[in-house]
């Protein structure tokens, strides 16, 4: 353990699509007294999908590295990548591996769901958002159509984070933040729609309960992980939510994170209801609302660009005019599931730092124009970017985004907000006190501040066009 804890101590998880981060934290002062990291394998050949054992897996692994610490934590919280299937059988064994937020085989059975039920509108009024295929609704209608045998032997449904709640507390709860990406969670009523549970054959009782926020979820009854039982188990949440709360929002400032998936979200006290589906509308973990946008191809796309090129990831160069569209593995934002990436403007004279930059572009263009949809009214003008997630730690990634956004960056020192997060939830719950505000105690957000700079509207212009131009090749 490193500095003497003033506070109790609570653990915060992150359990997200690469790998699995722990941090062990005084609840009183926000300081980080450990830490572990342990990877997760995504396989599934056309698909993208994780066996949930290896999560709990790779969370004793990461707890191992925290030592005593993590034996001495009073209250704990799980957040975990949103929207994955998890099925598992009578026993509690998973039925198949899980499938994830970012595999598109369910693109048809997203676009039949949707006119089935009244189309785009009436899911955005009703639901918050439209279904596409990372929603898990749409997933659970592939699986009964492809694999009827496995979804007619699962007993019970769980998203990733509460599948790890399931497996400490011995209880099945999940919350609001991470039911509103399931598609069958109605934000209009704040509960499970039962209309939407029948439309696709799954029996509300093979859900988890949706705890109110502020509730516990139970408490640490697993012997096997270096945990003490007892400990205080908070509701968890999905990751964005749990960034959230990490950076202490409040409503308007907006984020852009840069993980395996890029996200742009701010709090909003309005509840979203995009019929375009670009936005999810997507409750927070306290009781307000996310609008959200989410791309599939951020940090491992760019990083794919450059061991192409045999480039190290900050090896780019200025100028040019080549657009890179880097939909490595098809694309939610815009909603291209089928697309693949994408070159144009190649010219002799065009660098191999060039064309790393324009895969950088690309990226952070799909979700600059997202976040024009996902501020609403409650949108503070002229706010920083909170630049958050492993590509925040990136030079190329930062001026890309200050150069695209023509807006000032702040990139907060606290690296792992998503597990922050989940520890401010812990604290909130064992000192009853609101998350949000725990983080703003702990000065979570503070980090340095790039001004802004110009906007570079002639690239913007670039791959807008080339986009619309594209679009056939890409809905291919
Ligand atoms: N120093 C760095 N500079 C730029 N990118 C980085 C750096 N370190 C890690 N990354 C990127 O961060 C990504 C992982 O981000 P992270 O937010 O931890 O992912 P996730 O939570 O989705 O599993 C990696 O794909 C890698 O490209
Ligand atoms: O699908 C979404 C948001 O809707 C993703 O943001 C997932 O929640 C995965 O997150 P990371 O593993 O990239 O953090």
């Amino acid at each position: 353990m490193g500095a003497q804890a003033a506070g109790p101590l609570v653990l915060g998880v992150d359990s997200s699509t690469q790998s699995t981060k722990t941090l062990v934290v005084d609840a009183e002062t926000g300081v980080v007294v450990a830490r572990g990291q342990a990877p997760h394998t995504v396989g599934g050949g056309p698909g993208k999908e994780s066996d949930p054992r290896q999560w709990w897996e790779a969370l004793g692994g990461a707890l191992a590295q925290c030592g005593d610490a993590a034996r001495q934590v009073s209250a704990v919280s799980v957040a975990g990548q949103q929207h994955g299937l998890v099925t598992l059988d009578a026993a509690g064994d998973p039925v198949r591996p899980a499938l994830l937020w970012n595999d598109v085989r369910a693109a048809g059975h997203s676009e039949r769901l949707i006119a089935e039920r009244g189309g785009a509108r009436a899911w955005a009024d009703r639901v918050g958002s439209v279904p596409g295929p990372a929603f898990t609704v749409a997933k659970w209608a592939w699986l009964r159509e492809t694999e009827p045998a496995a979804a007619a032997a699962t007993a019970a449904v769980r998203l990733p984070h509460d599948y790890l709640t399931g497996r400490l507390t011995g209880e099945a709860v999940t919350d609001r933040g991470d039911a509103s990406g399931t598609g069958w969670w109605a934000s209009a009523t704040g509960a499970y729609d039962t209309e939407i549970l029948a439309h696709v054959g799954l029996p509300p009782e093979a859900l988890p309960r949706v705890a109110q926020p502020g509730e516990a979820a139970g408490t640490v009854h697993a012997g096997e992980l270096p945990l003490p039982r007892g400990a205080l188990v908070a509701a968890g949440t999905g990751d964005n939510m749990a960034a959230a709360l990490g950076l202490g929002l409040r409503p308007g400032q907006p984020v852009l994170s840069l993980g395996t998936s890029g996200t742009v979200y701010a709090v909003s006290t309005h509840r979203p209801a995009d019929p375009t589906g670009t936005v999810a509308g997507f409750a927070d973990a306290r009781g307000d609302w996310l609008p959200l946008a989410c791309t599939l191809n951020c940090t491992l796309a760019v990083d794919r660009v450059a061991a192409l090129l045999g480039r190290d990831r900050e090896a780019v160069e200025a100028g040019g005019e080549v657009v890179v569209l880097p939909f490595l593995d098809g694309e939610r934002t815009p909603n291209l599931p089928g697309a693949s990436g994408l070159m144009h403007g190649l010219r002799h004279d065009t660098t191999a730092g060039q064309l790393l930059q324009a895969a950088y572009d690309g990226a952070v263009f799909a979700l600059l124009r997202a976040l024009e949809q996902v501020l609403d009214a409650d949108a503070t003008a002229g706010a920083p970017l909170l630049l958050i997630g492993g590509g925040a730690k990136g030079r190329a990634w930062r001026e890309t985004v200050r150069r695209l956004s023509g807006r000032p960056v702040v990139v907060p020192e606290a690296q792992e907000l998503v597990a922050l997060g989940a520890a401010a939830q812990a604290a909130g719950l064992l000192l009853g006190e609101d998350p949000a505000a725990v983080a703003r105690r702990w000065g979570t957000a503070r980090g340095t501040e790039y001004e802004a700079q110009p906007r570079d509207d002639a690239a913007l212009d670039r791959l807008a066009a080339t986009l619309t131009d594209a679009e056939p090749l890409l809905r291919r």
